[in-house]
């Protein structure tokens, strides 16, 4: 008999339509990468839709939960502050609804891997905070907003060892990632650093509270480095485990 698969909840986006779009109605959105780095890493991937009404019928379903990234912002006024940069793009439905299903997976020890927004999340549920808009909070900062393509790796971050990322990394210390935010993680709340740029930009979080609560700032569903297809493997085994 075949070994079931782990079940993998994945958040969709939503776009508003329009012409020469998919539709000119509402529309769900996911990059397909998100679904087949889960499948390739022996999960069965499922779109959770943005109900957060519906969020505790679907949490028997899933074994695990991926937060992923989008072109939004989470509403600043969430991690205490009033001033809101020009920049910020908000999606409260999306919000809201991530923040259920996030909620809802941790109450219940469900292994969580939030992925670039998907990380900023967590770091907010943590009690942290955001840097609202990186070119003006940090000046000197690399560009985290990548001018070539984001299948390529844009700089390097260091991996904090004995954390749950460094082993589910084997061990490595460095690693090359992409880069597409406008926003990161100031301060993780409750949660812990895992991995910094060069510049000091956190890249990666994780609550050690939980047994698999873990962020990175980076894509890895593009598989740029074999770290980002060992985080995969070890976040789906541990959905498998507690399954
Ligand atoms: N804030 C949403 C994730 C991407 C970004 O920071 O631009």
């Amino acid at each position: 008999m075949t070994e079931k698969r782990p079940v993998i909840g994945i958040t969709l986006d939503l776009e508003d339509g329009g012409e020469g779009q998919y539709s000119r109605f509402k529309w769900y959105a996911m990059r397909e990468n998100y679904m087949s780095a889960v499948s390739t890493a022996g999960g069965l991937p499922i779109a959770l839709p943005l109900f957060p009404q519906l969020c505790a019928d679907y949490m028997p379903l899933l074994d695990g939960l991926i937060i992923t990234g989008g072109a939004f912002d989470i509403d600043p006024t969430l991690y205490g502050e009033t001033h809101v940069h020009p920049t910020i793009n908000l999606r409260p439905r999306r919000t809201q609804a991530e923040a259920a299903y996030l909620a809802a997976a941790l109450q219940r020890d469900m292994p969580v891997l939030g992925i670039c927004g998907g990380m900023q999340l967590i770091a907010v549920a943590l009690g942290g905070s955001l840097i609202q808009h990186i070119p003006e909070e940090c000046p000197i900062a690399l560009p985290h907003e990548q001018p070539n393509p984001r299948d390529e790796a844009s700089h390097s971050v260091t991996i904090t060892p004995n954390t749950l990322l460094a082993r589910c990394t084997a061990n490595r210390t460095r690693i090359g990632v992409n880069s597409s935010h406008h926003q990161a993680v100031k301060t993780p709340g409750r949660g812990l650093i895992n991995a910094v740029a060069e510049d000091g930009i956190i890249e990666g979080i994780e609550d050690p509270a939980h047994s698999f609560c873990l962020g990175v700032q980076w894509h890895p569903e593009f598989g740029i480095d074999p770290a980002d297809k060992a985080l995969f493997k070890a976040f789906i085994q541990a959905a498998g485990d507690s399954a």
